[in-house]
């Protein structure tokens, strides 16, 4: 289970993230949405401990990981979709894939062991590179792929971690409409291993519709909603601090 209590980041006098407590159980998606500068991003940041918060915990399975860097909330199983800046731009896709598949296991002394390993590790960085679907592109470098496929690089990398929580940061945005489903269907498959802790940043609301077992909203850094996606889709809180704001935006 991944919690935040009272989670708040100031930078000077502005509040990006206000007092939010809010729990997310294994086995649900949860969508966090809110208009532009919400602090969404800034909540993310907050979990996964690119940022330290100002106030309030972060726990992860009622350990308090607040103060812990982002490698070591790695480590315990929490998985935050890798940036561009972490992948090595001259390594082939699949040997990306491969060392994150390296660093998820522990390699023995034992020679023959190793060898087993890396046989293993490389079946498995194959297969996750064909499950995003860039086996074709398997040995180009990363730094060449286009966008898309870059995004999906970064999805197969966050699976080899096998993490409890993942968290996506708008996983499709400017994808093309023949890259977006090939993400959807990723969060899908992992939505349907049935014990995966999954939050989804995401301004799509069709797609929020979709996939999510709950939603919750975040305004001026606080948390104004939080329920069932119809529900909360419909509550005038919602319509007149989000989608009202998103649709005088689109005009
Ligand atoms: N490092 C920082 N220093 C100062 N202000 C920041 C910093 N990071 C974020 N902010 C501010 O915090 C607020 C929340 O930003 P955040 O990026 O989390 O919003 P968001 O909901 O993710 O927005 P979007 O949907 O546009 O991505 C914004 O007002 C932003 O300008």
């Amino acid at each position: 289970m991944l919690e935040t209590r009272n989670l708040t980041i100031r930078f000077g006098g502005h509040v990006a993230v206000d007092h939010v407590s809010c729990s997310f159980a294994p086995g649900t998606l949860t969508a966090i949405v809110g208009p532009n500068g919400a602090g969404k991003t800034t909540y993310f940041n907050l979990v996964s401990g690119q940022l330290r918060a100002s106030e309030g915990q972060v726990l992860l399975d009622g350990v308090d990981i607040t103060t812990e860097p982002p490698s070591s909330r790695t480590h315990r199983g929490l998985g935050r979709a890798f940036q561009l800046t972490q992948l090595f731009p001259n390594l082939s896709v699949l040997e990306n894939v491969r060392l994150a598949v390296q660093a998820r296991r522990k390699e023995g002394l034992n020679l023959w062991s190793v060898w087993l390993d890396h046989r293993e590790t490389l079946a498995r960085a194959r297969e996750l590179v064909d499950r995003v679907k860039l086996g074709d592109r398997a040995d180009a470098p990363a730094s060449s792929l286009p966008h898309g496929d870059q995004r999906k690089l970064e999805v197969a990398m966050l699976m080899a971690l096998e993490p409890k929580v993942y968290m996506f940061d708008e996983p499709t945005a400017g994808m093309s409409v023949d890259d977006v489903p090939v993400i959807l269907d990723l969060i899908r498959a992992l939505k349907a291993e049935r014990d995966k802790t999954i939050l989804l940043v995401e301004h799509k609301m069709d797609v929020v519709r979709e996939l999510a077992d709950r939603i919750i909203v975040l305004h001026n850094g606080q948390l104004v909603a939080d329920g069932d996606p119809a529900e909360v889709i419909a509550s005038p809180v919602v319509q007149n601090a989000y989608l009202g704001l998103a649709v005088a935006e689109a005009a």
